[in-house]
């Protein structure tokens, strides 16, 4: 992985327009993150999980929430019994900063084997 991803990078705090990533650069930041959509709103970004039952989606949102602790950044989750639905947003920005796709890339790396 380069040093430079966007997996690397830490969240920092982020308030207000000055923070928010715009939609051209969150095209862009999105073709790093394969399967992360864009919310019809535009607020957020989101990606659902598959895992074979119960035990591995619950081990998946334990990474996840260990992680996002790490961060000081947390997601929405949204739970079945072989799935897990996350999606980032910065509620400080009323919208998406870098803080959200450096989350969604930290997941990536949490599942990479
Ligand atoms: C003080 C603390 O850093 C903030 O409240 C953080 C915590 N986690 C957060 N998570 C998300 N998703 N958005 C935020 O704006 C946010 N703010």
């Amino acid at each position: 992985m380069k040093a430079n991803h966007l997996s690397a990078q830490h969240c920092q705090p982020r308030k207000g327009k000055a923070d928010a990533v715009d939609a051209s650069q969150t095209a862009e930041l999105l073709q790093q993150l394969p399967g992360w959509k864009l919310s019809d709103d535009g607020k957020a970004v989101a990606k659902d999980f598959r895992f074979d039952d119960f035990h591995h989606t619950l081990g998946f949102i334990a990474a996840v929430g260990f992680m996002a602790n790490q961060q000081d950044h947390h997601p929405d989750l949204e739970a079945g019994y072989g799935h897990c639905q996350l999606t980032w947003s910065t509620h400080d920005v009323g919208g998406l900063s870098m803080n959200d796709f450096i989350c969604a890339a930290r997941v990536e790396a949490l599942l990479e084997r």
